[in-house]
């Protein structure tokens, strides 16, 4: 019994000490749930002041992004200008042909501002190109990263292959006067030249052409490769017409023909040059040649013989300029040393007075320019013995003036015959190489 009430009491001390943990227990639950919603509390802050401070960072990169595109818009208004495809295209002046050194001047010119024709086409989209204002362009043909990537192809890359895909040019002739007012208007180098031959009828192949809305003409010869080299590129340039970029320039110096460095000469300038050479009879030519200084020095009229045979005699004096303008042959062979015989137009000088028009078509074929000029275009001038040219066909035609068509003088046929003899060789030569039967005795 004793031992029952004693295991009794510490049964119940046992069950006090049990509920003492029980409740030492919840103390301890308690103080749990309070430091974890301290430790929640804490971890709020922490974020909270995480947040603040990246804030502060998003407000500093925030404001840099504003200044930049403040800067950018500002400096899109004030220091550049957007170009327009069209615009861009009409910059055409920097696609004209051009000299290494050409190049490299403009390369180093700081006013000069250099955009890629190769962006250009690949503009299409929409033209982001910009040009800062004040400075000049140049279009180089594509991008160049070392100065031996530059080859005078690409400088005489030429605008209308950029437009067209081809070499033609576009035309223009529909452009209301406004349109025409806002064209861009530049001096450029001659995208062909009629290089020959003296007393060919090159005046009259040149103001035929000039009646063309696509083709700007210079006046008087430049002599600038045979004469004139010394000067520059920069002073030829200066004496080209203004042209838009839809028209040739165009420039005749009869004397390149036959200048032995003229052919690398204007190869060296563009090697896409489009080559015009009007020929004539030799024979009738070196009268015609002849008439133009006897009409200078009236005392060399009677010695026609004496300036074109050796001791007055028969044999040619082949030392003489009269002589050796004749010799076609020997002198395109230098050419062909340069340039590919498709880029020669050969006219036939005779056939330039008999029947202008049929000429005329196969020029503006060759300068891929529209047919603008036809048979309708001429008026023949009965007592000139020549054609004169209407630029419109209800305007009044324009003659050439009295030195061209002079009066030949009376020529002994002994002499013109030997003379045919002399030059045959080198006419049957000359027709083989430009593959056209030119019908001279
Ligand atoms: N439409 C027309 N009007 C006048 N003259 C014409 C025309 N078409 C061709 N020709 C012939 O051109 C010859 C003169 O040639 P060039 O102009 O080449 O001479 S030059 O080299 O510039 O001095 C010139 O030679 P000559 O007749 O000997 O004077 C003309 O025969």
């Amino acid at each position: 019994m004793r031992i029952c009430k004693v295991s009794a009491r510490e049964c119940k001390a046992s069950e006090r000490e049990c509920k003492a943990s029980a409740r030492e227990c919840k103390t301890s639950e308690r103080e749990c749930k309070a430091s974890a919603r301290e430790c929640k509390a804490s971890a709020r802050e922490f974020k909270a002041r995480l947040i603040f401070r990246n804030f502060r960072k998003i407000k500093l990169y925030f404001g840099l992004c504003l200044l930049f595109c403040a800067i950018f818009v500002l400096s899109g208004y004030f220091g550049e200008t957007r170009l327009s495809k069209d615009s861009l295209l009409s910059y055409s002046n920097a696609l004209e042909p051009g000299t290494l050194q050409d190049f490299h001047n403009r390369r180093h010119n700081r006013n000069l501002q250099f955009l890629y024709s190769q962006e250009l086409l690949t503009g299409n989209k929409k033209v982001d190109l910009k040009a800062k204002k004040n400075k000049d362009i140049f279009i180089s043909p594509r991008r160049f990263t070392h100065k031996n990537d530059f080859l005078n192809e690409d400088v005489s890359f030429n605008e209308n292959k950029l437009n067209t895909g081809g070499n033609k040019a576009t035309d223009y002739t529909n452009l209301n006067s406004d349109e025409r007012k806002n064209r861009y208007l530049t001096k450029r180098l001659p995208h062909a030249i009629i290089i020959g031959v003296k007393k060919g009828g090159t005046r009259a192949l040149l103001e035929f052409l000039r009646a063309h809305p696509n083709v700007r003409a210079t006046g008087p010869e430049p002599h600038f490769f045979d004469k004139n080299y010394e000067k520059g590129l920069e002073w030829y340039r200066n004496l080209m017409p203004q042209s838009d970029s839809s028209q040739l320039t165009i420039e005749k110096t009869p004397g390149y023909f036959i200048t032995k460095d003229v052919p690398k000469r204007i190869f060296n300038m563009s090697s896409a040059v489009k080559l015009i050479i009007v020929v004539r009879d030799p024979v009738t030519r070196a009268i015609s040649d002849f008439a133009q200084i006897a009409s200078k020095s009236p005392k060399v009229h009677s010695s026609f013989e004496a300036m074109m045979f050796k001791d007055n005699k028969t044999t040619v004096d082949t030392s003489r300029t009269l002589i050796k303008i004749g010799m076609y042959s020997k002198h395109l062979e230098r050419w062909l040393d340069y340039f590919p015989l498709e880029q020669f137009h050969i006219v036939n000088g005779e056939n330039l007075v008999t029947d202008p028009g049929t000429e005329l078509i196969k020029i503006q074929e060759f300068l891929g320019l529209p047919i603008q000029i036809t048979h309708n275009n001429f008026y023949f001038n009965q007592s000139r013995g020549f054609p004169c040219i209407r630029k419109k066909i209800n305007k009044r035609p324009h003659c050439l003036d009295e030195t061209k068509g002079r009066k030949h003088p009376y020529i002994n046929p002994k002499s013109i015959h030997s003379l045919q003899a002399f030059f045959k060789p080198y006419n049957r030569k000359f027709s083989k190489m430009v593959g056209q039967d030119f019908g001279w005795s």
